[in-house]
């Protein structure tokens, strides 16, 4: 009797304890956040909240834009602004752009997978490695190298495909892209042959394995109040982390080492077409200013800008290649024309004449991606913290230390920036007498937008035009099951949930 006593004591007062937190910790929310202000915008609840529809959280936050361009969830310390206003996206990443940063609060998330590489520092950092690769990024050496490269591994691709064709095998394009673009980023970027395409390369197949899921796991931190705890305790999603880290680790270290000791044995080092080189011989000028473990942050940062928003972005055009059969024929017949094909050559033959003159005329397919990426922005949801208190364009005010996102996947979907067509996939809106229109930067955001514009845009727009090209030359693709509900996976990239499961079909010529 005593000892059931004792129990239930115990376990009344441990319930007792955890309301009290609980009540705590509702109350350290919800104070000073002016929650009947309307200079302060409508919260729509706590960021915790996130957990509950953490699987389809960019079609949430749609749901509550199109009630309020700009609201508001509420974190510990300070609230998390989102919004849909191109105003406030332009305010907040062009006209006072020195007062907005990635903020302690993103930083401390993703430490531990991004480091100090450009995509999670601020400042001279930012500046040190922006300079570095812009420099790099427009050359001609690297436009002219790039489509060399470019060319080479969708000719391989497109060798892959013909393996699975004639609908014999279902092919998960998303994989296969995923492939694809790591292989280019490491060629062009970093000079090495890693080859994953053509299955040689066990090391990267594990690398994007441990890579994604890494992706996921730190975005996953946004919702799961715990995870530091579970971060110290080295417990539950935090210790699979923690793997996965240590091995993408110990691959980009190897990477390092092998480029050192290619460049220490090269008798002139004047071959330095690739961003890696260029980092280690600023490293060799100042290495205290970049060791290895910077190095290391570095290149992590342009794998996941090379690799991820390319093939992501190519797999949601494939989707909707697949439910729009019309728009793939009419590509399709567009490359002939471009390219002045008769169809007689084989693929290297083909490869050879996709020149930059030629991608250039592309309006169709320009359009086409481009409309994807409306659809499907491979960031789907980006922002910046306050360093001040601020006033947004929009009338609300922003106190020190809050966030702003801006929801580039919530933006495509809203009628009053695209027309009552906003949701439809249409190349044509971006055509103006078959040519190519861009529109502003802060209403089209996938690309981001202000000093921190995407540095790859037109390196990506490259290789997604060859890898498009190549494959709808040579192949129809329909869905494996056309009633697939097609998702995607809550993380940092726009990723299909479960890759994206196609049959190809060798195109006759003369269809
Ligand atoms: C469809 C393809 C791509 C999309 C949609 C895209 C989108 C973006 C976005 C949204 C950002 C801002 C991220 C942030 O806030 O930190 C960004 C930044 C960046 N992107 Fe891309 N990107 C693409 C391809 C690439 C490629 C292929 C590369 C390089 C090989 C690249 C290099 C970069 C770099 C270096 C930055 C950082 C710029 C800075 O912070 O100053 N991107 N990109």
């Amino acid at each position: 009797m005593d000892i059931l006593f004792s129990v239930v004591t115990l376990a009344a007062t441990a319930v007792f304890i955890l309301f009290i937190s609980f009540s705590f910790f509702l109350l350290r929310i919800y104070t000073g956040k002016s929650l009947r202000s309307s200079l302060h915008p409508p919260v729509k609840g706590t960021v915790f909240h996130q957990l509950f529809y953490f699987n389809r959280i960019y079609d949430e936050l749609t749901s509550y834009a199109r009630e309020h361009p700009t609201f508001r969830l509420l974190a510990l310390s300070h609230s998390e602004f989102y919004t849909v206003d191109p105003r406030n996206v332009e305010h907040v990443l062009k006209t006072r752009f020195n007062q907005y940063s990635k903020g302690e609060y993103n930083c401390t998330i993703v430490r531990d997978l991004l480091g100090d590489g450009i995509f999670a520092v601020d400042g001279d950092r930012w500046r040190q490695q922006r300079k570095l690769a812009s420099s790099e990024f427009s050359t001609r050496v690297l436009r002219d190298f790039s489509c060399a490269v470019f060319r080479r591994n969708a000719a391989k691709l497109a060798g892959i495909v013909s393996e699975h064709e004639m609908g014999k095998q279902t092919l998960d394009i998303q994989d296969l892209l995923m492939k694809c673009t790591l292989d280019s980023i490491f060629k062009v970027g970093f000079g090495v042959d890693l080859n994953c395409l053509g299955g040689s390369s066990k090391d990267g197949t594990a690398f994007i394995t441990a890579f994604d899921e890494s992706n996921g796991l730190v975005y996953w931190r946004y919702a799961d109040f715990l995870w530091k705890i579970k971060r110290l305790f080295n417990v539950g999603s935090e210790a699979v982390l923690r793997k996965n880290v240590k091995l993408i680790d110990d691959f980009v270290y190897q990477v390092i080492r092998n480029k050192r000791k290619e460049l220490s044995s090269q008798v002139h080092c004047s071959d330095k077409e690739d961003i890696l080189s260029r980092f280690l011989a600023e490293s060799e000028k100042d290495p205290d200013k970049m060791s290895d473990r910077y190095l290391r942050d570095i290149i992590l940062n342009f794998i996941i800008a090379g690799k991820d928003t390319t093939a992501t972005t190519l797999s949601w055009f494939f989707y909707m290649m697949c439910k729009h059969p019309l728009i793939q024929e009419k590509i399709s017949q567009q490359v002939r024309q471009v390219i002045d094909d008769d169809g007689c050559g084989n693929v290297d033959d083909f490869v050879g004449k996709l020149t930059e003159e030629k991608l250039d005329k592309m309006h169709y397919l320009h359009a086409a991606l481009t409309e994807t990426l409306r659809l499907y922005p491979a960031v789907p949801v980006d922002g910046k913290c306050a360093e001040i208190d601020d006033i947004l364009p929009d009338g609300f005010k922003v106190k020190q230390g809050d966030g702003v996102y801006y929801l580039a996947y919530s933006m495509g979907r809203m009628t009053n920036i695209w027309g009552e067509d906003a949701e439809e996939f249409r190349p044509e809106r971006w055509l103006k007498n078959g040519i190519f229109c861009p529109e502003s930067p802060f209403k089209f955001v996938s690309f981001h937008a202000g000093p921190r514009i995407c540095l790859g845009k037109e390196f990506a727009y490259r290789q997604m035009k060859i890898i498009s090209m190549v494959l709808l030359r040579f192949f129809k693709f329909q869905m494996e099951d056309e009633k697939q509900q097609v998702r995607y996976k809550t993380m940092f990239t726009l990723h299909i949930d479960g890759g994206l499961k196609l049959r190809a079909f060798a195109r006759l010529v003369s269809s």
